[in-house]
């Protein structure tokens, strides 16, 4: 795969996922750095979205519920390069009836080299990053030059 570099902005695009049994961390996660997140643009799956909304007052774009298909929207936001950090707090102890699309969405994530945080030691260093609220290059994969190399 051929790479090109591309700046993810001071201003990012975050989206906000936790599965039941991790909503209640999510929602004291995203309570506890409500400031620092406020200045950004935030999406979420359907239920996540709505309690983080109820209980936190930041305004979160709501994708469908998990479930029903909001992973594999963020999943494709991904690859739309819309995403630019993902705080998901799956569940590493109950089986989901969607753990496919879950998988397929840790599987673009790491494609596109998006910042994952999946427990809240990693978002708590993702978000005291000094590149939390400034710029940053990373590489992605080249698709046009994908695309030219196949065709
Ligand atoms: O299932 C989820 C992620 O896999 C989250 O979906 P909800 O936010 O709708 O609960």
């Amino acid at each position: 795969m051929l790479f090109k570099k591309v700046t993810t902005p001071e201003v990012k695009t975050i989206a906000l996922v936790a599965h039941d049994n991790m909503k209640p961390a999510l929602i004291a996660w995203t309570t506890a750095h409500a400031d620092k997140l406020k200045p950004h643009r935030l999406y979420a799956t359907g239920t996540t979205g709505s309690i983080l909304e109820s209980q936190t007052g930041l305004s979160i774009h709501k994708l469908i519920s998990g479930p029903l298909g909001g992973d594999q929207q963020i999943g494709a936001l991904i690859t739309e390069q819309v995403i630019d950090m993902m705080i998901f707090f799956w569940d590493p102890l109950e089986a989901q009836p969607h753990d496919p699309d879950v998988k397929a969405l840790l599987r673009l994530a790491a494609v596109w080299n998006i910042p994952v945080a999946c427990n809240v030691a990693t978002a708590d260093l993702l978000i005291t990053s000094k590149l939390f609220d400034h710029a940053f290059e990373k590489d992605v994969p080249d698709y046009q030059k994908y695309l030219s190399e196949r065709t």
